[in-house]
């Protein structure tokens, strides 16, 4: 039965963390985050498999997987030369559409929504045990914003400063359905995944463990 005091029943509009910084819980509807949480398995399917990313000869612990532009940390191309050499999955129209619609009801702008194009989607499957340590997404040429969208079990995000990965940071929760959209003075702003808090996701979500993040990006490239 559905819970007046349910998350689904708090208010739904944009929270603005600090300038260009913006945090939009619950912005996807249950079956949207459902109907993206299938589309991701049938992502998983190819053709560059979920891996995990090197950095310094190291693995990230989050699975990775691609679509219009594959990323690794020597920038983007059109081939997953570090994984399997396979030409990367097309980006698609809906998360197009979807970004626009985000980067509008976040900003309220709507001359950037309508110019924003996304041409790259990182998609990252956290496990309960994944984090992602403080980076920037800086290896775009241009300064469109970042669009992020949250599924499955919530964690905490720490939005850090643009000049280094220490202190000031601010701490959020991203729940199943939250948006976040980097623009502006917050575009190149630090960032990382602390913790993943297990057995939070809504219970209708068909992702049964763990978070998928999808970051949508406009590289510039060509
Ligand atoms: O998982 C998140 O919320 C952030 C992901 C991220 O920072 C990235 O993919 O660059
Ligand atoms: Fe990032």
């Amino acid at each position: 039965m559905e819970s007046l005091f349910d998350d689904s029943a708090l208010p739904r509009e944009p929270v603005q963390l600090r300038s260009g910084a913006w945090h939009y819980p619950h912005w996807l509807s249950e079956e949207a985050q459902a109907w993206i949480a299938r589309r991701f398995f049938e992502w998983g399917r190819g053709p560059v498999p979920p891996h995990q990313t090197l950095i310094n000869q190291n693995p990230m612990s989050v699975q990775s997987l691609c679509l219009g532009w594959h990323w690794n940390p020597s920038g983007y191309s059109r081939t997953a030369d570090d994984i399997n050499g396979a030409p990367v999955a097309p980006m698609e129209q809906w998360l197009v559409d979807l970004g626009r619609r985000a980067v509008f009801d976040a900003t309220g702008d709507a001359q950037k929504a309508a110019g924003y194009t996304p041409d790259a989607a990182i998609v990252n499957y956290y496990d309960i045990d994944a984090v992602m340590g403080m980076h920037q997404d800086a290896d775009e040429k241009i300064n469109a914003p970042v669009v992020s969208l949250s599924i499955g079990d919530s964690a905490n995000f720490r939005l850090g400063n643009n000049v280094n990965r220490n202190q000031p940071w601010q701490d959020v929760r991203l729940a199943s359905g939250d948006l976040f959209v980097f623009d502006g003075a917050s575009r190149f702003a630090y960032h990382a995944v602390t913790k993943v808090f297990p057995g939070t996701a809504p219970a209708r979500c068909p992702l049964a463990a763990g978070r998928i993040n999808i970051t949508l990006r406009q590289t510039g490239l060509s």
